[in-house]
């Protein structure tokens, strides 16, 4: 049997029937094997034949005792910071009563690599992606393949992170319908071999739907306040990427920021950040289901400086309060 090409524009072929590798493959039974019970779209089919996959920055390798130890992974939250992440990972673990041994604490699973600080609460996982698409896209790559070792099933991501409002509130959590890039385009693209690669970055309506109504049904209680939903503008850079006024180089004027800051909101654009585009693009192909859920700390409208302040680190909590509701809301029914 031939390998097919991959259909980009659609971006859904599943390999349920694995295709015959090249001549590397031993036996087709080891493939069916390694592909058994495959819920992972568009998974790079040489992994089949990796007879050892170190998960080099997240110091992880693909064995038994990696499977026996993430096979109950169910939720994969991401966010910018390592501290935010480990706060993250202590709240969940009082949210969803999980228990670690006597005398042990929570571990930074990643911790030789240097890169990224990742836990791991019974069925969740918390880890940080550092700033931007190439950093978030090294971790996707790294945890995806780190799932399907695994043999984890029915994963749901969540990004839990902070961004700039267009016209919206400071401490509003923004869940994002779609992700676009700066000329609005709800892609996510990469330059491969020489060619650009493109994924869609849509994201999972009924998730939205789901997050959205358990943020409407908590509004103003716990901690958790004005949910919406909305597209996010996700760029390449904090300064001049985003329009602002404040970074080294700017060569454009106050009237040109603002005129396409308005015409962002007149797109439906509620927010500004930076991770949404790959995060939606990768995890839409691999059909993992994902969710971003923001925080805005400034209204982009009104102005430009994140001042650090106390207020942020409570913004900074509602995407926690919120995703933990769904969190345990969903556990109940597993
Ligand atoms: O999840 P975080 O709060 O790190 O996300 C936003 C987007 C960038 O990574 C960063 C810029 O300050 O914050
Ligand atoms: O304005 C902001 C605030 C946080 N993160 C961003 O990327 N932009």
């Amino acid at each position: 049997m031939e390998l097919d090409d991959r259909d980009l524009d659609s971006g859904q072929k599943h390999y349920k029937h694995v295709e015959r590798l090249p001549s590397v493959v031993e036996s087709d039974c080891e493939i069916e094997k390694e592909f058994a019970n495959l819920s992972i779209m568009n998974l790079n089919r040489h992994l089949a034949v990796l007879e050892n996959d170190y998960l080099y920055h997240i110091s992880l390798e693909k064995s038994e005792r990696l499977r026996k130890a993430f096979s109950d992974v169910k939720f994969v939250c991401m966010g910018g910071s390592p501290k935010r992440m480990h706060q993250f990972a202590h709240y969940i673990k009082e949210e969803i009563g999980f228990q670690l041994p006597i005398g042990v604490a929570l571990q930074n699973i990643s911790e030789e690599s240097d890169r990224y600080a990742m836990y791991k609460i019974g069925p969740v996982i918390s880890v940080n992606h550092g700033i931007g698409c190439p950093s978030i896209s090294i971790l996707l790559n790294e945890l995806i393949k780190l799932i399907h070792y695994a043999g984890c099933k029915d994963v749901t991501f969540f990004r839990i992170g902070t961004c700039g409002g267009v016209g919206v509130e400071p401490g509003t959590i923004v869940v994002t319908s779609e992700a676009v890039d700066g000329m609005f385009r709800a892609e996510y693209r990469q330059i491969v071999l020489g060619k650009e690669q493109v994924r869609k970055t849509k994201c999972d309506e009924k998730l939205v739907q789901e997050i959205v109504d358990i943020g409407k049904k908590f509004e103003n209680k716990e901690g958790i306040e004005k949910v919406t939903s909305g597209k996010t503008l996700c760029a390449n850079d904090f300064y001049e990427g985003q329009g602002r006024l404040d970074g080294a180089f700017c060569d454009y004027n106050a009237e040109e920021k603002m005129g396409f800051l308005r015409k962002c909101r007149d797109n439906e654009i509620k927010n500004i950040e930076m991770e949404s585009l790959c995060f939606s693009g990768l995890l839409n192909y691999a059909n993992i289901r994902a969710a971003v859920i923001c925080v805005t700390l400034v209204d982009r409208l009104n102005g430009d400086q994140v001042v650090s302040h106390d207020l942020n680190l409570q913004f900074q909590e509602r995407p926690f309060k919120l995703v933990a509701k769904y969190i345990k809301e969903q556990l109940k029914t597993k």
